[in-house]
């Protein structure tokens, strides 16, 4: 059946990883999520269309038996149906921002000469473009890529992954993408195969630097993060932990007045300002570590 897919199953943490990776071979995206209670992981995986269940089912089966753990029941449901172009359409006209072009497929006139074009079907997640916390981390990326080279990259709150592609574009270089919220993950995957970044773009679902992908990829040159004040304040100690030293932070997501926050968070941790972008009422800022 055609439509979008949801599976999912719970794990010991113990063994997350190993049934991730079973999923990410028959799903598009993958999540993990710490639960409450008991030690336990939600993987959650969706996929447009159909999952083939029976090979799922043989393969964790199979995995279970050889970790010599429970096999876990997995679920497997149809999502309600998104209007995708619709939603493409309300969503927004083309953006420049630092070097780049931001437009949906409805746009169809060519990139701008000199522009870096990024495709964004943002749909239902954050991250068309629009945003002044969108636009001063790509001006603040775009600057950047003049002075520095990146070998790794983090997305933190990817959303429609929108700076990852930026990254990726500008430097080819590997970037993990990272968000909290599922939906955004599947959305991001798709908009990575559709601006041909699927190859240096992973993403994965989960919350914060606790994703496991985090530490498997990194330490990073380069984090970006445009997320919240008080989010980007509290996770400054394992942002530090991801960074290389001499690497470069862009959080963004903070108005102008909550500033002193941020900065004083990551002071702690040994970073500096060293620029900040001021769009409207909202701030962006770059931090060396
Ligand atoms: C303001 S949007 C930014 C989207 C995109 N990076 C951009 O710049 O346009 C923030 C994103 O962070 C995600 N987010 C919030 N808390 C998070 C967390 N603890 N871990 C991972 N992602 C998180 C949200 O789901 C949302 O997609």
């Amino acid at each position: 059946m055609s439509g979008m897919w949801r599976v999912a199953l719970t794990v010991h943490e113990d063994v997350v990883q190993n049934f991730a990776q079973v999923l990410e071979s028959h799903v598009d995206a993958v999540s993990t999520f710490e639960l409450e209670e008991g030690g336990n992981w939600l993987i959650e995986g969706t996929s447009h269309g159909e999952p083939d269940q029976s090979r799922l089912v043989a393969r964790v089966t199979v995995l279970a038996m050889a970790l010599g753990v429970p096999q876990p029941q997995i679920e497997v449901e149809p999502l309600a149906p998104i209007d995708w172009v619709t939603q493409t359409y309300l969503s927004f006209p083309p953006i420049r921002a630092g070097r780049f072009f931001v437009h949906g497929s409805h746009h169809k006139k060519p990139v701008p000469a000199g522009c870096i074009g990024l495709l964004i079907e943002a749909a239902m997640a954050f991250g068309s473009g629009e945003h002044a916390t969108t636009q001063g981390c790509l001006r603040a990326l775009s600057d950047l890529n003049k002075s520095m080279p990146v070998t790794r990259a983090l997305d933190m709150g990817c959303g429609s992954g929108i700076l990852a592609f930026a990254i990726a574009k500008l430097w080819h270089a590997p970037v993990a993408a990272v968000d909290i919220d599922a939906l955004s993950i599947m959305i991001a995957a798709e908009n990575a195969r559709l601006n041909k970044v699927d190859k240096l773009v992973t993403c994965r679902g989960g919350d914060g630097y606790r994703t496991p992908i985090v530490r498997q990829k990194g330490p990073y040159d380069l984090i970006v993060a445009n997320i919240l004040a008080r989010p980007l304040a509290r996770m400054a100690p394992q942002l530090r932990r991801n960074l290389r030293r001499g690497g470069v932070a862009v959080l963004s997501g903070l108005l102008a007045r909550q500033e002193k926050l941020v900065i004083a968070a990551h002071r702690r941790q040994g970073l500096k300002l060293v620029r900040r972008y001021q769009i409207g009422e909202w701030n962006t800022l770059v931090m060396k570590g």
